[in-house]
């Protein structure tokens, strides 16, 4: 591993593409196409993992990035192509990670991550980072419960009854976390909307945050977040190159971290799983690619890339 591939059409330095300053993909110009990054450094970062994909670190979202978004939250699982594509992908290079705000264990199970030849290494950093699961060990490590998880649960049923904008909402109990989400409200925006400031109330009362997402405001514990995540797993790795592909506000830290990284000599690659419900993230990105189905395909272009 280390020699430097053969880049004559994926070369992001050499691509037509190159000057352009959209963050449309191009995946028109091979046979096998890789999307030209729309920046200078997304173009550096795909050249360093091409060039030497066994120091890079691949880190993924879970929901809206390798699966895809569904109305009930209990019934997401990974995109049917999306393992088969991560095992393919992940024994050529340093390691691949998924980081989610789902507590580790639940993606372990609607991501099928265990047992996966190929993906003997895998390791999931669940509730923004706050939880990491070993595919080595198979063991999740969490944190000690905040106190005030406890205090919001107890509260917020009674909240959302008391209140107009709580029809049809849902509570997701996360254990070190709770969400209500409005997707499945009859006005999810305006529900959402309205909910935004009793539930920050509710939360800053208690010692908790917000952590708003696709029609989804969590009430979570301060201290950690998807940034701090992957800093701190690309630093344990020794990475050389990273990509990170998300889809929400979440993702929002990861993406600063990357930005970070890059300002300190390492290359990272933003990707963005959808372009038209955040555009906070889409606007940021280097390669906006078409929801999972598109994450997948740009895995399995890596994967059939790389050696
Ligand atoms: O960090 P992620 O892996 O992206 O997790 C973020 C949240 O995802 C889930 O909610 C989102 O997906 C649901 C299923 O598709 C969808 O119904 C909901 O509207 C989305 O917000 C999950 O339920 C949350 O716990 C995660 O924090």
């Amino acid at each position: 591993m280390g020699s430097h591939k053969d880049l004559t059409d994926s070369d992001p330095s050499t691509s037509d593409a190159s000057t352009s300053d959209s963050t449309t993909s191009d995946w028109t110009n091979s046979m096998d196409p890789l999307p030209t990054p729309s920046t200078q450094p997304g173009r550096d970062a795909l050249a360093a993992l091409l060039a030497r994909p066994a120091r890079a670190l691949i880190a993924l979202d879970f929901d809206g990035t390798l699966a895809p978004i569904v109305a009930d939250p209990e019934q997401a699982r990974a995109h049917p192509d999306a393992l088969p594509a991560l095992a393919a992908l992940a024994p050529k290079v340093a390691a691949v990670a998924v980081i989610t705000g789902r507590p580790a264990d639940v993606a372990v199970r609607y991501g099928g991550f265990a047992g996966v030849p190929g993906l003997e290494h895998l390791v999931v950093l669940g509730h923004y980072g706050a939880e990491r699961w070993d595919a080595v060990s198979g063991e999740v490590t969490a944190p000690d419960p905040h106190p005030g998880v406890e205090a919001v649960r107890a509260e917020l049923p009674g909240l959302l009854e008391g209140s107009d904008a709580g029809q049809g909402t849902w509570i997701e109990d996360k254990g070190h976390a709770l969400a209500v989400h409005t997707r499945r409200a009859a006005d999810p925006q305006g529900t959402f909307d309205a909910l935004r400031e009793p539930l920050t109330d509710l939360a800053t009362r208690n010692g908790l945050i917000v952590e708003p997402g696709r029609m989804v405001l969590e009430l979570r514990p301060p201290g950690m977040d998807k940034g701090v995540a992957l800093s701190e797993y690309v630093r344990e790795l020794g990475a050389e190159s990273v990509l990170y592909a998300g889809d929400d506000l979440g993702d929002l830290p990861a993406y600063t971290a990357i930005d970070k990284l890059r300002s300190d000599g390492t290359p990272g690659l933003l990707v963005c799983s959808g372009s038209e419900e955040v555009t906070e993230l889409s606007e940021r990105a280097d390669i906006v690619v078409d929801g999972p189905e598109g994450v997948v395909r740009l895995l399995q272009t890596l994967a059939n890339r790389t050696t």
